[in-house]
C-alpha cells in the first residue's frame, strides 16, 4: 500500500511517487530526519527516485530532484513553474506584493525584468558601474591589509558581506553607504535581519492560507518592523536623487533608472515608488548573501586544498602580475579562477532548494502534476548527482577546465541540465554576472595579495542548520599574511 502511486483525488491520473507517510503530519518527520532539509530531500529522492509527491501537513509538494527532470521542467513548463506562492503579508517592502522576487510571472514582472537585464544588471550596465566596484574592492584590500599589518584575524563572510553590501549600496545611490552617520551599518543590519526572517517567512507563505482563516498571521509584526526600516532609509535616497533629477543631474546609477520609469508617462508599466523600494529591498537580499557565504566557501576550499591555491596564485601572477590588484576585466583570462568559483558553486549553491508554484496542471515525466502545486526543485542533489558528476562530493575545479565553454547548450541538446546555481529559465538569476564579478574578484585579491593562517589542520566545512542561504556552520577565520608585491597606486 505504502508504494501504491496515489492519484489526483479529482481524476484519478497518476501523481509522483510518493514514500510512506503519516496521518496528519505527512511527509513532515522525513523531512526533519537531518537538521539540512536539502540534504533529507537529497537522501530521500536517492531512496524513492528523482521526481517525488510530498504532503507536509495539507500542503502537497512535488520535489524534483535530478537533471533531466531539471531539464523537463525549465524547458517544458518554463512559463508553468515562473510562479511563487503569493507573498504572506502583502503590504510589506519584504517580499511583499510590490516585490520583484514574489511577482507573478505577468507584466510587472516582465517591465523590471527587462528594465533589469537592460539597465540594471546586463553587461553594459554593469560596465558603466565598474568603477563602484574597483573603489570597493580596493577598499577591502585595504581592510585585508590592516588586519594582516596587526595580525588579527578576519572573519572571511563578515568582510564579504560588507564589501557586497557596500557595492550594492553604491550601484543603487551612487556614492558610497556613510560609515560615519552609520548609515552603511544600518542596511547591513537590515539585510542580517531580512536573512534571518526568510526561513520564517517560507513557513509563513505555505501555511498562512489555512492560519489566515483562524485570524492568525504568522511572523507579521517582525516582518513590518523590517519593512519599515527599509522604507524609511530608502525613502531619503529617494528623495535625495529626486532632488539631485530637478537640478538636471544626469545620474548612472540603479535609483536613477527607476526613477526615469517611474516618471515615464508612456512607460509599458506604470511603476510606484513602493515598486522602486521594494526593488532594492530585493537586490539586497538576493545579492549579498549570497556572494558573500559562496566566497566564504571558496576560500575554506582554497585553504584546504594547497596545491589548487598554489595553482591559482601562478595563474593570477601570470595573468595580473605583482605590480597592481587583480581587476574584473582580467577575469575572462583567468580560466582557472572561473572554474574554482563554478566548482565551489557546484558544491555549496547558496539556494541549494529552488522553490516555485504550479500555476496550471501540468505533466512532468509523464506524472500529473496538479496545478498550484508547491515545485521545490532540489539543485543541491542535482549538482551532486554520481550519475553525472564523477567524485560529487570532491572539490575539483579541473572538471570545468575540461567542461567546453558552451556547457550548457551541450546540456540543453542532450535534455538534461546538471549545473543550476543560478536556477535556469525565465526566474533563472538576473545577478549572475554580477554574482560572478564580484565572488571572482574577491577571492583573486584575497589569493593575490595574502597567505591565510588557520588554527588547526583543516577548515571545518560542515552546513550550518536552519538557514535559508546554505552557509558554513562555523564561520571561517583566518589571518592574513601579506605577500611581497609591488602595488602601484591605482
Ligand atoms: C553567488 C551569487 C548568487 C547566486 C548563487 C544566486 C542564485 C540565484 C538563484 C538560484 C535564483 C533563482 C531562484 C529560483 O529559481 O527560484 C536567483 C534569483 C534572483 N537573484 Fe540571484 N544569485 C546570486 C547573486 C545575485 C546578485 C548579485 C543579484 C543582484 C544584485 C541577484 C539577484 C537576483 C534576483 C533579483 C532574483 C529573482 C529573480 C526572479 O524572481 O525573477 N542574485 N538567484
Amino acid at each position: 500500500l505504502f508504494f501504491m502511486k496515489p492519484k489526483d483525488s479529482r481524476d484519478g491520473r497518476d501523481l509522483p511517487p510518493s514514500p510512506p507517510s503519516l496521518p496528519i503530519i505527512g511527509h513532515l518527520h522525513l523531512i526533519l530526519l537531518s537538521t539540512l532539509t536539502h540534504k533529507s530531500f537529497q537522501r530521500l529522492s536517492s531512496k524513492y527516485g528523482p521526481l517525488l509527491h510530498l504532503r507536509i501537513f495539507h500542503v502537497p509538494i512535488v520535489l524534483a530532484s535530478s537533471a533531466s527532470v531539471a531539464y523537463e521542467i525549465f524547458r517544458d513548463q518554463d512559463v508553468n513553474v515562473s510562479f511563487r506562492h503569493s507573498p504572506p503579508i502583502e503590504e510589506s517592502l519584504f517580499l511583499g506584493s510590490y516585490s520583484f522576487i514574489s511577482a507573478p510571472y505577468g507584466d510587472y514582472w516582465k517591465f523590471m525584468r527587462k528594465l533589469m537585464v537592460t539597465k540594471i544588471l546586463g553587461p553594459q550596465a554593469l560596465e558603466r558601474s565598474r568603477r563602484f566596484r574597483e573603489d570597493e574592492l580596493d577598499r577591502f584590500y585595504k581592510t585585508l591589509l590592516d588586519k594582516a599589518m596587526k595580525k588579527e584575524s578576519v572573519e572571511i563572510v563578515e568582510e564579504a558581506a560588507k564589501l557586497n553590501n557596500n557595492t550594492i549600496c553604491k550601484m543603487i545611490m551612487g556614492r558610497s553607504c556613510s560609515e560615519e552617520t552609520g548609515e552603511a551599518e544600518r542596511i547591513r543590519g537590515l539585510v542580517t535581519e531580512s536573512m534571518a526572517l526568510t526561513k520564517k517567512i517560507f513557513l509563513a507563505t505555505i501555511f498562512h492560507k489555512p492560519l489566515k482563516k483562524l485570524g492568525i498571521s504568522l511572523f507579521k509584526k517582525e516582518i513590518m518592523s523590517v519593512s519599515r526600516k527599509f522604507d524609511e532609509l530608502l525613502e531619503k535616497i529617494l528623495v535625495e536623487h529626486e532632488e539631485k533629477m530637478e537640478e538636471h543631474h544626469q545620474g548612472t546609477d540603479m535609483m536613477d533608472v527607476l526613477l526615469e520609469a517611474y516618471r515615464d508617462e508612456n512607460a509599458e508599466y506604470k511603476i510606484t515608488r513602493n515598486h522602486i523600494k521594494s526593488m532594492f529591498v530585493d537586490l539586497f537580499i538576493a545579492g549579498t548573501d549570497t556572494s558573500s557565504t559562496t566566497i566564504q566557501w571558496i576560500m575554506a576550499e582554497i585553504i584546504n586544498h594547497p596545491k589548487i591555491l598554489e595553482r591559482l596564485r601562478e595563474e593570477i601572477d601570470f595573468v595580473v602580475g605583482k605590480t597592481r590588484l587583480i581587476q574584473e576585466t582580467d577575469l575572462p583570462n583567468l580560466l582557472y579562477l572561473q572554474a574554482i568559483i563554478k566548482e565551489g558553486l557546484r558544491l555549496h549553491p547558496p539556494g541549494p532548494l529552488l522553490p516555485r508554484t504550479v500555476q496550471e496542471r501540468c505533466e512532468i515525466k509523464g506524472f500529473h502534476i496538479p496545478e498550484k502545486t508547491i515545485l521545490v526543485v532540489n539543485s543541491y542533489a542535482i549538482m551532486r548527482d554520481p550519475d553525472f558528476w564523477e567524485d560529487p562530493d570532491e572539490f575539483k575545479p579541473e572538471r570545468f577546465l575540461s567542461i567546453s565553454r558552451s556547457g550548457q547548450e551541450d546540456e540543453i541538446r542532450d535534455k538534461f541540465l546538471k549545473y543550476i546555481p543560478f536556477a535556469s529559465g525565465r526566474r533563472g538569476c538576473p545577478g549572475t554576472n554580477l554574482a560572478y564579478a564580484s565572488v571572482g574578484t574577491a577571492v583573486g585579491v584575497m589569493v593575490q595579495c595574502f597567505d591565510w593562517k588557520i588554527e588547526g589542520e583543516n577548515v571545518n566545512m560542515n552546513e550550518a542548520a536552519g538557514t535559508m542561504v546554505l552557509t558554513m556552520a562555523h564561520p571561517l577565520k583566518c589571518t592574513p599574511v601579506p605577500r611581497t608585491l609591488n602595488l602601484l597606486p591605482p
